[in-house]
């Protein structure tokens, strides 16, 4: 059975009910397989699966997407019962925020500037003041993170260990659409014509782990990154496109890397990324 709460209180008293390990899955809901595949590996680790709901707002920039953010409870509630959530907490803003916007907020450092971070500044000051929040609320053992999100997922890891909270964060491989598309809530703003545009991040990132196998180095990576990009249905502009250490540490790269694009297409900015494996240097 999977219950539903909204308020802090109600959340404690299903908290406190739960005996064993507790695995929680964050989300801002319109789930999708991506968020499935969260839930059943909660499932697994976890004796029980957490799962929370809440487009924060304190994560979005005056002109992003707040407002239009697709919100469907039911069908959410559906796939957390269909994998076997516990509990499912979809607070609303004056829940979670009862004083207003919090004044204090949780400064994610120097890589919280940096690529997504200089696209939406603010970003992760918003994210890791929500999720420490959440973190605090739910009090789980284990926390799921998708691997989509990959500096969110590294700035999550580093807060946990920075900070001493006494959670596992897990990392989520990223779940793709046959055709190569990162599943994304926001894949559900895209036209016919953005859908087939919006493959050119994948295949940028496809290109760039090909060169890699080939043993291309760094430069050579990221070349090959730009053409797969290049060579994809017109229609996706290219915000950033970065080959960087797996750990997202700036300086030289070498060994485990990541690849890293955003991209516009039309209104919607999409995100992906992949592991590179660079052949040591000679
Ligand atoms: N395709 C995916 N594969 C694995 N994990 C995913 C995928 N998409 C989202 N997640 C993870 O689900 C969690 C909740 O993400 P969120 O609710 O923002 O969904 P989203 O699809 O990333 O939404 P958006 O399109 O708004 O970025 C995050 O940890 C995120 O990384
Ligand atoms: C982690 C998160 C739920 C915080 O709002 C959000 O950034 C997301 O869905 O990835
Ligand atoms: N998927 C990460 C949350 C966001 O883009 O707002």
């Amino acid at each position: 059975m999977t219950e539903l709460v909204h308020t802090r209180k109600e959340l404690a008293a299903a908290r406190d009910a739960l005996t064993g390990t507790v695995g929680v899955v964050m989300t801002m809901g319109a789930l999708h397989s991506g968020h499935e595949t969260l839930l059943r590996a909660a499932r697994e680790r976890a004796d029980h699966v957490l799962v929370t709901i809440f487009v924060n707002p304190l994560q979005f920039g005056p002109n992003e997407d707040f407002d239009r953010y697709p919100r469907t409870l039911d069908a959410d509630l559906e796939i957390c019962r269909r994998a076997g959530a516990d509990v499912v907490f979809a607070p609303a803003v004056t829940d979670m925020y009862p004083e207003g916007q919090p004044t204090v907020r949780l400064n994610p450092g120097p890589l919280g500037e940096d690529l997504e971070g200089l696209s939406r500044p603010g970003f992760f000051h918003g994210v890791l003041t929500v999720v420490m929040k959440l973190l605090q609320l739910t009090r789980p053992d284990l926390a799921f993170f998708g691997e989509k999100d990959y500096q969110q997922l590294t700035l999550v890891r580093r807060m946990v260990r920075d900070l001493d909270v006494p959670t596992e964060i897990v990392g989520v491989p990223t779940v793709r659409e046959p055709d190569g598309l990162a599943l994304s809530s926001r894949n559900r703003y895209l036209s016919a014509d953005e859908r087939a545009a919006a493959l050119s991040l994948s295949a940028a990132l496809r290109a760039g782990a090909e060169a890699a196998e080939r043993g291309a180095d760094a430069g050579a990576v990221l070349a090959a990154a730009h053409r797969g990009f290049d060579s994809g249905t017109p229609g996706a502009r290219l915000d950033y496109l970065v080959l960087t250490d797996a750990d997202l540490e700036p300086g030289p790269v070498s060994g485990a890397a990541r690849l890293l694009i955003a991209a516009w297409v039309g209104a919607t900015r999409l995100i992906d990324n992949a592991a590179i494996h660079l052949a040591p240097r000679s």
